[in-house]
């Protein structure tokens, strides 16, 4: 491992000039392109393994920096992130997503977050925690409906969990009764398809070549801009905004958006902010499930305290927000799961101004990445790292482990608005499902992790249903 040189994070050592992090030759281009293209997963492990904590990878007309040590990650993602900007990947997001709190940047972020930040406050969604607990029970009944039948697209199911607890948490509305749970789902995957495509052809493609992955692209846009102007119009006439409670992200943005003077700028914010909003929800909360199940699946023993947990926490009535102290090991798995396949596997970032991190020099304009799944697992701070053991988040365990060598919500400015909401949907629905219903991986079909903007699963995760 390349050691951190103490006090340069951020400067240089008296007399040290920073230096240039190590990384593949030029020769090797051609394979770092097509694993950039078929196995990113394997691209940056690689790295980190051949060459240490940073690495300078440079890949065609891109040269990218990835940093893998977590006083690189505190550097960039924290302590210096005024000098950091979203970066490769998101920039192709933000096609789709337009300028919402994910992809904005500046002032404009700022506001936004002080719009939407108040909706996510801990008191508030604790004040949900009964409508994510229905929407959970919703989902389990489903479920219970396919037991002894055949496999269940349990990654489909899950997106229909999330989808609909975005819309009753934040928006007051049943998704569902729109129809458009499918809708939403497949135009993001369309547009995941496309921000991908373009991150790993480095935007070398451009974007009037006629290719159905195009086209898909832009009609899921026009599919996801019709169901958001459905989703305010419904709002606005059923006077939403007007109830004195309405305090959902809906009604804020509404209210927040009005008062811009060109309407037109309002409604492309309002937009950009709900669809956003639905993705970076949706995916995340429902890959971590995802996850969490496969994991669980192939670890009876642990399969078996969670059903403990379970029923000895809840009993067989639906959870409360204060039993999430109380699910402590479910709440450990969830975390292990996110250890092992963090739902955010990239963090990208582009410099504004060159910097040092680490004491390796970093140039004005670079684009900058911290990998939680090779931060995740890297050997120092995470013993057998590729063990699935949910002891390490044992809360009465005490470890040195440092703060920034994981982190599934991100970190600084930019961490996660949503991660309490989606701890809680996490723990809630991993919790009932054990249970009462034991899900199994179907024997050959092997799961892959499939790195788009979430990590999922290649192929959806087919599981089959029993009752435990
Ligand atoms: C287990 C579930 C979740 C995980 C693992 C997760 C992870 C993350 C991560 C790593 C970031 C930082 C991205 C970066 O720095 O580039 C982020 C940002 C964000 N997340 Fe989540 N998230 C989850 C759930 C949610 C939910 C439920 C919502 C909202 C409904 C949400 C909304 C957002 C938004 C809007 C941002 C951008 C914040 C900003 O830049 O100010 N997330 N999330």
């Amino acid at each position: 491992m390349t050691a951190v040189v103490p006090g340069t994070v951020g400067g240089t050592r008296d007399g040290i000039p920073p230096r240039v992090p190590p990384g593949p030759p030029r020769r090797a281009t051609p394979r770092l392109l097509k694993d950039l293209a078929t196995d990113r997963l394997r691209l940056m492990s690689t790295a980190a393994r051949n060459h240490g904590d940073a690495v300078r990878m440079a890949i065609g007309p891109k040269v990218l920096y990835f940093f893998n040590h977590p006083d690189h990650a505190k550097h960039v993602l924290a302590d210096n992130s005024a000098n950091y900007h979203k970066g490769i990947g998101l920039v192709q997001a933000r096609r789709a997503l337009g300028d919402g709190l994910l992809t904005s940047e500046g002032e404009l972020w700022r506001t936004q977050r002080r719009t939407i930040q108040p909706v996510f406050q801990h008191r508030r969604i604790a004040g949900k925690a009964g409508v994510v607990a229905e929407e959970a029970a919703r989902l389990v009944a489903r479920l219970r409906t396919k037991a002894g039948g055949p496999p269940v697209d349990v990654t489909a199911e899950l997106t229909g969990l999330t989808l609909g607890v975005l819309g009753r948490t934040l928006l007051d509305t049943d998704l569902d009764a729109f129809n458009s749970i499918g809708t939403v789902g497949a135009a993001f995957e369309a547009v995941q398809d496309q921000a991908m495509f373009e991150m790993v052809t480095l935007s070398m493609v451009p974007q009037w070549v006629p290719l159905p992955r195009q086209r898909r692209f832009r009609r899921a846009r026009r599919e996801l801009e019709r169901v958001v102007a459905t989703l305010v119009s419904e709002h606005l006439r059923t006077g939403g905004d007007t109830r004195p409670e309405a305090d959902d992200v809906l009604s804020r943005l509404v209210r927040s958006t009005r008062a811009e003077p060109d309407p037109a700028v309002g409604r492309r914010r309002m937009r950009d902010e709900l669809v956003t909003l639905l993705l970076a929800g949706h995916e995340t909360t429902a890959s971590t499930l995802g996850w969490a199940l496969y994991l669980v699946d192939r670890h009876p023993d642990v399969f078996e305290r969670l059903r403990a947990e379970a029923v000895a926490v809840l009993g067989d009535r639906l959870p409360e927000h204060g039993d999430l102290r109380r699910l402590t090991y479910t709440t450990m798995v969830v975390q292990e799961a996110m250890r092992l396949y963090p739902p955010v596997w990239i963090l990208p970032r582009q410099a504004l101004a060159g910097d040092v991190v680490g004491g390796y020099a970093v140039p004005a304009g670079a684009d900058v990445l911290v990998c939680p799944y090779t931060l995740h697992r890297h050997p120092e701070f995470w013993p057998d790292p590729d063990r699935f053991d949910p002891e390490r988040f044992d809360p009465e365990a005490t470890t040195d482990r440092p703060r920034y060598a994981y982190l599934p919500f991100g970190a600084g400015p930019r961490f996660c608005v949503g991660s309490h909401l989606g701890m809680m949907e996490a723990v809630f629905v991993l919790a009932m499902i054990t249970r009462e219903l034991r899900l199994t991986a179907v024997p050959g079909r092997p799961v892959v992790a499939e790195p788009m903007l979430s990590l999922r699963v290649r192929n959806g995760l087919a599981m089959t249903v029993r009752t435990a």
